[in-house]
């Protein structure tokens, strides 16, 4: 078997603030192999982006070692395209240039550039839609913009921070199926932070469900369904439940942590 694509050993995050330091990680380890679709799953404040962002290079662990291919992470890398929940496009730029963009940036000849744009555009049904900027787009074209230029950098892992949160229910699924088509297709290792349950399910081959303060792995499970899962199905319903009582045992503790804090205050 090959060496794991990701492997997270003893990672742990500690932000200093005034009066106290948050403990976002603990004792965090994962192995994560090529090709694997992961979903890290918790409420609000339990450390996934804290997580990602370990991973992607943009904040370093306090204490503990990344390594993306056996290097080091220590910085972020071509290898670790982010999608990020708020689009990221370059407002003056058309859908065209944001997608060409790292390409440029690379160096890559004109032509070269030319061929991965018109191929991704209509992989991601934006041909249409090339010379338009980000504004003229609905948030869901925007954020196929934006998968379309990771994509572009050809990265072998795909890091995705609630990437369709602020979408409506009909284009999240739309592009949930679009980027498993994506992912089935390209063999990309996704690691896809979320807080619902449903989506964590639909979309992971793994999901990592975190603690509220300190963030820590409170299970990790994989998810033996078929695909294209079935959302009224019974064992989705079955794993929903399961996992529901979960994720509610760390909101709670949230809740309570901010009664605690409105107490001090
Ligand atoms: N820069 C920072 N300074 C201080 N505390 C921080 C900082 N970034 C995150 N935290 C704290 O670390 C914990 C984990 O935050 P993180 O954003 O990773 O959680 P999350 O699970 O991604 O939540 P959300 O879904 O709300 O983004 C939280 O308690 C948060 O308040």
């Amino acid at each position: 078997m090959s060496a794991p694509h990701i492997v997270v050993t003893d990672v742990n995050k500690v932000f200093s603030t005034p009066g106290r330091d948050v403990v976002a990680l603990k004792d965090i380890n994962l192995e994560i192999p090529r090709g694997q679709f992961v979903c890290l799953l918790g409420p609000s404040g339990c450390g996934k982006s804290t997580l990602l962002n370990a991973i992607a290079g943009f904040a370093l662990p306090s204490s503990g070692m990344i390594t993306a291919d056996g290097q080091l992470v220590t910085a972020p890398g071509p290898e670790r395209g982010m999608v990020f929940q708020e689009y990221a496009l370059f407002p003056w730029m058309t859908v065209e240039d944001n997608v060409a963009f790292g390409l440029e940036i690379k160096g890559q000849p004109k032509a070269q550039i030319r061929a991965t744009v018109d191929k991704l555009l209509k992989m991601l049904s934006l041909a249409d839609f090339r010379n338009r900027y980000p504004k003229d787009l609905s948030g869901g074209m925007r954020q196929r913009v934006a998968i379309a230029r990771v994509l572009a950098l050809d990265s072998p892992i795909m890091l995705m921070d609630e990437p369709f949160g602020a979408l409506d229910a009909l284009t999240r699924r739309n592009l949930q199926d679009e980027l498993l088509r994506l992912w089935a297709e390209l063999k990309k290792t996704i690691i896809f932070v979320t807080h619902s349950i449903e989506e964590a399910i639909y979309l992971a081959d793994r999901i990592v469900v975190m603690t509220y303060r300190p963030g820590t792995i409170k299970r990790d499970l994989l998810v033996d369904l078929p695909r294209l899962r079935d959302p009224a199905a019974a064992e989705f319903n079955a794993l929903k439940r399961e996992l529901g009582q979960l994720v509610m045992e760390e909101q709670q503790r949230h809740h309570n942590d901010e009664l605690r804090m409105a107490a001090v205050d």
